[in-house]
């Protein structure tokens, strides 16, 4: 049977192969830096990434785009939000005729807020086969093999009963939707919101700030559901809410992380640094303004979290700022 590739070898996209290999599929691991695939290969391990877990033998690193490109149909695409649009242009003229994309990845690309399905479209044609995964997925959790579930949304929608097919098992649940906006929204926005959780926890505000941050995040993303065309179902599920709370909530999250170190006095550059991984909602808390102006469409905390990261406002002045805003009756704000 043909391999299926993963394109980008850092913590979900070694998860991500390792879960196939689990399910019983080969799978073809490329990354941009050959000695370290050459050192994954030696080792079977992902040292820079997932040092504690063994690759399985279904796994083959391999630094050789083009010829990944040759052997698999199926590519899964696991590289950073900001690098998305050039990967994905870069394939263009290398894919076989057949080939079909799924998308690991949780962003906007940069400049125009577009979902990353949308960037697959531009950069090669609106008939190619796509589908993305989203949920509430630690990539250290599903690599050891604790149990998780997904959402698998795809154009055309048959698609995403391929691939769920591929992901489901005893250890993850997948399930399809054809909501591809919704699912693509939803993982790209509860970045930025875990990066407010994480400022209010890093600032000392407290369990019931952290939980009231969260049902407002929710509220904001149900606005922008509901300007923006996507289901409401969609937010209420694995992709939406199930993840949202997994990011706010658990310190395993890198924007949560983030998060906590600006509240606590960190600057923007050291705690990048520090965590020195994919911090998705640094890069879509740029996008999010263009986002709400599109829609029409108010994402305060959103936009609470771009002044602290990138206006100069401090952590607490932000907050201030949002407590201020004027009352409301809470059904409105749901945009339903
Ligand atoms: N880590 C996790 O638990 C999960 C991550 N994701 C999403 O997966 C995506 C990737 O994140 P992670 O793997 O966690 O990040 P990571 O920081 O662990 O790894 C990113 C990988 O992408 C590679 N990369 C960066 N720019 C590249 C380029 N231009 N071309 C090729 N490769 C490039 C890096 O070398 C690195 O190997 C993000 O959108 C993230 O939100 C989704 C679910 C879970
Ligand atoms: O998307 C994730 C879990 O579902 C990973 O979250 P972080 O990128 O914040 O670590």
């Amino acid at each position: 049977m043909r391999p299926l590739a993963v394109l980008g070898a850092g913590s979900w996209g070694t998860a991500v192969a390792i879960l196939l290999a689990h399910n019983g599929h080969r799978s073809l691991l490329w990354g941009r830096d050959a000695a370290q695939l050459e050192q994954i290969a030696k080792t079977r391990r992902n040292a820079a990434y997932l040092g504690t877990v063994a690759l399985p033998a279904g796994i083959t690193p391999c630094a050789d785009l083009d010829s990944v490109l040759r052997q698999a149909r199926d590519l899964f695409i696991a590289v950073p939000s900001a690098a998305f649009p050039a990967f994905v242009a870069g394939l263009r003229g290398r894919l076989r005729p057949d080939a079909r994309l799924v998308s690991l990845t949780k962003g906007l690309e940069l400049e125009t807020a577009d979902t990353l399905d949308s960037v697959v479209a531009r950069c090669l044609g609106d008939t190619i086969e796509q589908a993305v995964v989203s949920g509430p997925t630690f990539a250290r959790e599903v690599a050891r093999g604790l149990p998780t579930a997904v959402t698998v949304a795809a154009r055309p929608a048959a698609f995403a009963e391929t691939v769920a097919g591929w992901l489901h098992g005893v250890q993850l649940r997948a399930y399809t939707s054809d909501d591809l906006l919704g699912v693509e929204l939803g993982g790209a926005l509860k970045n930025v919101l875990a990066i407010a959780v994480g400022i209010a926890d890093g600032l000392g505000m407290g369990a019931n700030a952290r939980a009231a941050l969260i049902t407002r995040g929710l509220a904001e993303l149900s606005r922008l559901y509901h300007a923006a065309g996507a289901r409401t179902e969609t937010l209420m599920g694995l992709s939406g809410l199930g993840d949202l709370v997994l990011t706010c909530t658990d310190d395993q999250s890198r924007n949560r992380r983030l998060g906590l170190a600006l509240g606590r006095g960190s600057t923007l550059e050291m705690a990048l640094d520090e965590i020195g991984q994919a911090v998705e909602g640094a890069t879509t808390a740029r996008s999010v303004m263009r986002l709400a102006q599109r829609y029409a469409v108010e994402l305060p905390i959103c936009e609470w979290v771009h002044r602290v990261l990138y206006e100069g406002v401090a952590a607490r002045e932000a907050v201030a700022q949002l407590l201020a805003r004027e009352p409301k009756a809470e059904a409105a704000t749901f945009g339903l």
